[in-house]
């Protein structure tokens, strides 16, 4: 085992630690854009407030981080240079665009330093959470069915033209720049289908990626993940790969979460991931979620405790979660007594 592989295998173990055996994942990035007034219909979704408002998209991750959130997830979801590239910019600016989602992330994280170092210790007056602790930012890289922008990333379904080779192909670009980019470790989320897992964690290694990554799955169902590939082979690719430091689950009503995380512990000694959306359904026909048929902040913190009292170490919440549930939560994991050391 090579130095930046021991380093590696420590890394998350080390954040957790550090983090108090639980780490808090950001909310719902683009929908929380759309709250503020962006309007992401567009192939590029949120990645279009990398051109048209970035201000907004670092308000965002101020935002998560006067909630109480540890790790910052950047804005390049949906960014890439393809995308970029069918909009007229050339591969220079599309590659630029990546890193700006970057940026923007660590300037959120600079400016949230300032505002700690000048207010209260602990918790402001206003509820904002301004306590200096360990900050990670984790580059978002999106599917390959997200680019499509057809809802490919709910279905998995790519049809037999598209190859491990092709989505290689398709994500090594983007990753190969991230991962220069200043990130703490790449966030590949959404994933829907075993061969796209597979695609991540060769990628990892023939490109020798130097940061760590996770792998974060979607489920429709409960129990495989969104094609119907099974959940105990998408968590066992992330499992062989040395690079991976936690493997879990996004984008998922949270009634499914606690049977996943069963089933991801039968495949993996990593950290386990968890953030779910509010379990909003979504209308795919008119682009668009369907207001109240999710569950309420005070919902999903009960559930929190569960899913942390089985296993998962880190939490947050995707598409249609909000500060408000990530404060909920790291409220109820404050309050949550100290493991005992063992
Ligand atoms: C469709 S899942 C989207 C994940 C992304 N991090 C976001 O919150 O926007
Ligand atoms: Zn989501």
């Amino acid at each position: 085992m090579g130095h930046a592989a021991a380093e590696t295998s420590s890394f998350m173990t080390d954040f957790l630690l550090q983090s108090g055996g639980v780490a808090i994942i950001d909310g719902g990035l683009a929908t929380e854009l759309e709250r503020y007034g962006a309007d992401l219909n567009d192939p590029l979704w949120s990645a279009k407030c990398l051109l048209t408002s970035p201000h907004l998209i670092r308000a965002v991750h101020l935002d998560y981080l006067e909630a109480g959130a540890d790790i910052i997830i950047t804005a390049s979801y949906q960014a890439t240079i393809q995308g970029f590239e069918a909009k007229g910019f050339s591969s220079d600016e599309s590659e630029s665009l990546l890193r700006k989602s970057m940026e923007i992330a660590c300037e959120a994280r600079d400016i949230y330093h300032d505002r700690c170092r000048e207010g209260s210790p602990d918790s402001n007056d206003d509820g904002r959470v301004l306590k200096q602790r360990p900050i990670l930012v984790a580059a978002s890289i999106g599917s390959y069915g997200a680019y499509l922008a057809d809802g490919s990333e709910y279905s998995g379904n790519y049809g037999h033209a598209i190859t491990l080779e092709n989505l290689k192909d398709f994500h090594r670009r983007r990753v190969q720049i991230l991962a220069e980019s200043g990130a703490d470790l790449i966030a590949f989320e959404t994933v829907p289908n075993k061969v796209e897992a597979q695609a991540y964690v060769e990628l990892l290694e023939e490109e020798d990626i130097k940061i760590p990554a996770w792998l974060s799955f979607n489920s429709k169902d409960g129990i495989n993940v969104v094609s119907g590939d099974s959940l105990f082979d998408c968590a066992s690719i992330a499992e062989s790969c040395k690079n991976v430091v936690a493997v879990g689950i996004n984008c998922t009503p949270p009634r499914f979460i606690h049977g996943l995380i069963l089933s991801i512990k039968k495949v993996t000694t990593k950290p386990i991931l968890i953030y779910p959306n509010s379990g909003e359904s979504y209308d795919g026909k008119r682009k668009e979620w369907v207001q109240n048929t999710g569950i309420s902040d005070k919902d999903f913190v009960s559930y929190v405790n569960k899913w942390c009292g089985i296993g998962a170490a880190l939490v947050g919440g995707c598409c249609r979660t909000t500060p408000n549930t990530i404060r909920a939560i790291y409220r109820t994991l404050s309050s949550r007594s100290p493991a005992p050391s063992s």
